[in-house]
């Protein structure tokens, strides 16, 4: 049934008005229908020209809002049973995959058969087994009550089989040639699973360069976390950040109630007044280090910790001037886990290297080939950041390219 809905909607992107001017017109999440009477995508004045990619921000918009939408419903309501362990160990929920099948499924059907290549973090194996049964059941319930949520989506509910293949289209290998979205579904699992901070994190490459990036943060406080999140605030929750190549980087409401607005990279050029942020998880980067690296720098200030991509939203409306990761020997970086996030802050003003300076590169398959770390910072403190990195790495002797 998947493939006759993917194929009965091909037709949507060529009723996209794709003669509309980028200075007239930018998306909205709107439940008002397309041309078609099928789609999500309704349109407003724009704040910022979105070039070439403007239709494929406005698609990856509404995938993303629509798997935030179940990711939200898990982690209100999280139960042991939803949780299970992949064979690397990392927890894995039903979010995972139901947003994965979501985010998959809702890009698909909005482009023409064999021109979809996604590369996404979750496969349908574990799913396919007779113990993983239960948990396919929970996530074709899951996807469909987020489909019938949107008035939009005037489509027949998935069955198990059209989840599971949903899922699995994003095994694309990626690479230098041609367009391939990147997706992580949850990022973050582990604040996920605890309450905390996570990310639904969906990129685009176009010919190996990341060209456009939307971030779904549920949790992120709307205004700074430059202190911490803060407990039991008031200030509304739930942020996207949007990007796209030359057309800067917005942040609004993920719920949709307010206007995007531009944000920069913090612009200070004194690390003594400069903050740090890096992963909550000490398993996913060398504290140790990074606390020399701050000390190296004359940071004062501690470190903000929390969890996935966020860390990249946050830091492109200056709520820290600095982003350190640095992962243990042997663990090798992913594409997803850096693609939007990367653009986010190289729109907003910012710069985004590893231990030798040099920009991620996107363009080798699924993961990252990448010397020692993760950095991002602006441009400013860009020589100063890459110098301390250098010495503390020396110092620690971390062999090159682990
Ligand atoms: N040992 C490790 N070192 C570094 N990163 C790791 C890691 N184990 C898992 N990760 C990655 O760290 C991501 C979370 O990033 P952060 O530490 O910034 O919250 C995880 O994303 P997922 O949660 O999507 O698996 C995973 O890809
Ligand atoms: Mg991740």
């Amino acid at each position: 049934m998947l493939k006759e809905v993917v194929h009965r909607s091909h037709h949507l992107w060529q009723c996209f008005p794709r003669h509309l001017h980028c200075h007239d017109w930018s998306p909205v999440n709107s439940k008002a229908r397309s041309r078609s009477g099928r789609g999500s995508v309704s349109w407003r004045k724009p704040l910022f020209c979105m070039a070439s990619y403007h239709r494929d921000v406005v698609l990856a918009t509404n995938a993303v809002r629509l798997a935030s939408r179940l990711c939200q419903t898990v982690q209100r309501g999280l139960l042991t049973q939803e949780t299970q362990t992949k064979s690397d160990k990392s927890p894995v929920t039903v979010a995972d995959y139901g947003s994965q099948a979501l985010v998959n499924w809702s890009l698909a059907r909005e482009f023409p058969p064999g021109t979809f290549s996604m590369v996404a973090e979750e496969g349908s194996e574990d799913l396919r087994t007779e113990a993983g049964a239960p948990m396919l059941e929970r996530i074709t319930q899951l996807v469909n009550d987020a489909i019938a949520s949107d008035a939009a989506l005037d489509v027949a509910p998935l069955s198990k089989e059209d989840v599971l293949e949903a899922i699995d289209w994003g095994n694309s290998e990626g690479g230098s040639n041609g367009r391939h979205w990147v997706l992580d579904p949850i990022d973050g699992t582990r604040g996920f699973v605890r309450g905390d901070q996570y990310a639904i994190a969906l990129g685009l490459l176009d010919n190996g360069k990341v060209v456009a990036g939307v971030l779904g943060c549920p949790n992120l406080p709307m205004g700074s976390i430059a202190n911490g999140i803060p407990a039991n605030s008031s200030e509304p929750v739930g942020c996207l950040f949007v990007a796209s190549l030359g057309a800067g980087t917005t942040v609004e409401p993920l719920d949709g109630s307010g206007e995007p607005k531009r944000v920069h990279v913090s612009d200070v050029e004194d690390t003594a007044i400069a903050t740090f942020c890096e992963s909550y998880e000490s398993a996913h980067t060398m504290q140790d280090l990074t606390a020399n690296i701050a000390g190296t720098l004359g940071v004062k200030a501690p470190p903000v910790r929390i969890d996935s991509q966020a860390k990249y939203g946050a830091m492109a409306r200056g709520d820290a001037v600095i982003y350190l990761r640095f992962p243990h020997f042997g663990y090798r970086e992913k594409i997803w886990d850096h693609a939007a996030g990367a653009i986010v802050i190289t729109e907003a003003g910012g710069e985004v290297f590893d231990a030798a300076g040099e920009p991620l590169d996107f363009s080798r398959g699924r993961w990252l080939d990448l010397d020692t770390g993760i950095i991002a910072t602006n441009k400013e403190l860009k020589p100063v950041v890459l110098s301390a990195v250098q010495k503390c790495v020396k110092d620690l002797k971390i062999p090159a390219k682990h």
